[in-house]
């Protein structure tokens, strides 16, 4: 029997770092930064205003009340600079830039607002309320590390220090294909026996969660022939390929007896519940991941194996979920020799089971906002335990 740990290493070294290209920001959003972004300009770039009042000079206030000559008027956006005289103040607005000589801005609202004089009526501290050039990142300095994934804020950033596109590793293109002569499409009328195709769906999202681009296959029957043919249709053009169904003990296990012998998938069994039946390997060179066919099984092993491994070829900084310790709410019980994965509902300091074991709970799964970690050693747990959590998508929401 594999370890988890073993056959992660197993699927990871399957996937090679993905090429790079460059995208515009507008396409950036969600992709993972293949090089560092430096800043072209510092922010802020000039010495500028936090407020909306007049920059003075502070020997020139500290005696407030005092009135005073207001001798220019800089909104944001005047690119010329006129130096501050000793005696005036300038009108000035958040974001203009700061004349030479001000040492502080006085905010409107401890002024009378006058236009041509000013009466100071308080003077706020020496310095108040200056953004000074650079504060926040010099210019040529990392903006963004090589492996940042792109959301608001670091788009936000890109676009602060100039850049109009950014280098990012390609999305890893996925083909993900069901098997099992028990399926039928969702929107049709079941047959006593007949259940209805769900892996799919769950693991395209997963796959477009974890940053790749999934093409979803139409499933296919418990038939060899007509796996290997929808397989091979479509290979050449995938970075990975991860199928569910059909690897365990039965009679007919399409996808172990259609790549036995075909390329290097080995078929093992990991130590771990759910998830237990598992395979990897290559066919026609490319990459393919056998998940067992059990929702919550492809769920939770898309979660420990595949997604790390995708997230490892987008080079991202953190390719695993975040994990935290957390209170068990209730006692729980779990096979010995196995990695236990159970549903769970974190609240940010306990942990609630939901469901049990079954890797049949699709309903449960969905109420699930982590999975609680039990390991192979620990087959008893009492309330109050404390216990790994991994959290996934939805978490604390
Ligand atoms: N004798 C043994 N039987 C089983 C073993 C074993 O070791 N010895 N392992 C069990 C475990 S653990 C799992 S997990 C499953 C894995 O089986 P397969 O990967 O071969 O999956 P299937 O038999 O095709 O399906 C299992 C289960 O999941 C349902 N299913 C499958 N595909 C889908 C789909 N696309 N959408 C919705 N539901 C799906 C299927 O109807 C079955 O109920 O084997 C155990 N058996
Ligand atoms: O190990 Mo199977 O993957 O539970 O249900």
């Amino acid at each position: 029997m594999r370890t988890v740990e073993e056959h992660r290493a197993a699927v990871a070294a399957l996937l090679s770092p993905l090429p790079e290209e460059e995208v515009p920001l507008g396409a950036a959003h969600g992709r993972v930064l293949a090089r560092d972004v430096t800043a072209a300009v510092a922010l802020p770039g000039f010495d500028n205003s936090a407020m909306d009042g007049y920059a003075a000079r502070w020997a020139d206030v500290r005696a407030a009340p005092v009135p005073l000559p207001v001798v220019e008027d800089i909104p944001a956006g005047r690119t010329d600079v006129v130096p501050l005289a000793p005696g005036t103040v300038h009108r000035i607005m958040t974001g203009a830039p700061l004349p030479p000589g001000a040492d502080v801005v006085v905010p409107v609202e401890l002024t009378d607002g006058g236009t041509d004089v000013v009466e100071i009526r308080e003077a706020p501290p020496p310095g108040s309320h200056l953004r000074m050039a650079g504060e926040d990142i010099a210019r040529g300095a990392v903006a963004l590390q090589a492996g940042s994934p792109l959301g608001a804020a670091q788009l936000g950033l890109a676009a602060a220090v100039g850049v109009g596109a950014v280098p990012v590793r390609r999305r890893p293109r996925v083909l993900v294909l069901s098997t099992g002569s028990e399926l039928v499409a969702p929107g049709q009328p079941l047959l006593p026996g007949q259940i209805y195709e769900s892996n799919s769906r769950l693991l395209v999202a997963a796959v477009e969660d974890a940053g790749g681009e999934a093409r979803r296959l139409h499933f296919v029957p418990d038939d060899v022939d007509q796996f290997l043919a929808t397989v091979r249709a479509e290979l050449a053009s995938a970075d990975l390929l991860v199928t569910s169904g059909g690897v365990s003990a039965g009679a007919y296990e399409v996808v172990k007896d259609a790549f036995r012998g075909l390329g290097t998938v080995e078929f093992v069994k990991v130590s771990m519940q759910p998830g237990g039946p598992q395979g990897a390997g290559t066919v026609d060179g490319v990459p393919v991941v056998t998940l067992p066919g059990n929702p919550v099984s492809a769920f939770v092993s898309f979660e420990v194996f595949v997604r790390p491994a995708l997230r490892r070829a987008l080079g991202h900084l953190s390719p695993d979920r975040l994990r935290v310790p957390a209170r068990l709410t209730g006692p729980l019980r779990s096979p010995a020799g196995r990695r236990q994965f159970l549903r769970g509902r974190y609240d940010g300091g306990t942990v609630s089971q939901v469901g049990g074991p079954g890797s049949h709970l699709v309903a449960h799964l969905a109420r699930a906002n982590c999975l609680v970690v039990v390991p192979e050693d620990v087959t008893d747990l009492p309330a109050g335990a404390d216990v790994d959590v991994l959290l996934i998508e939805g978490a604390l929401q």
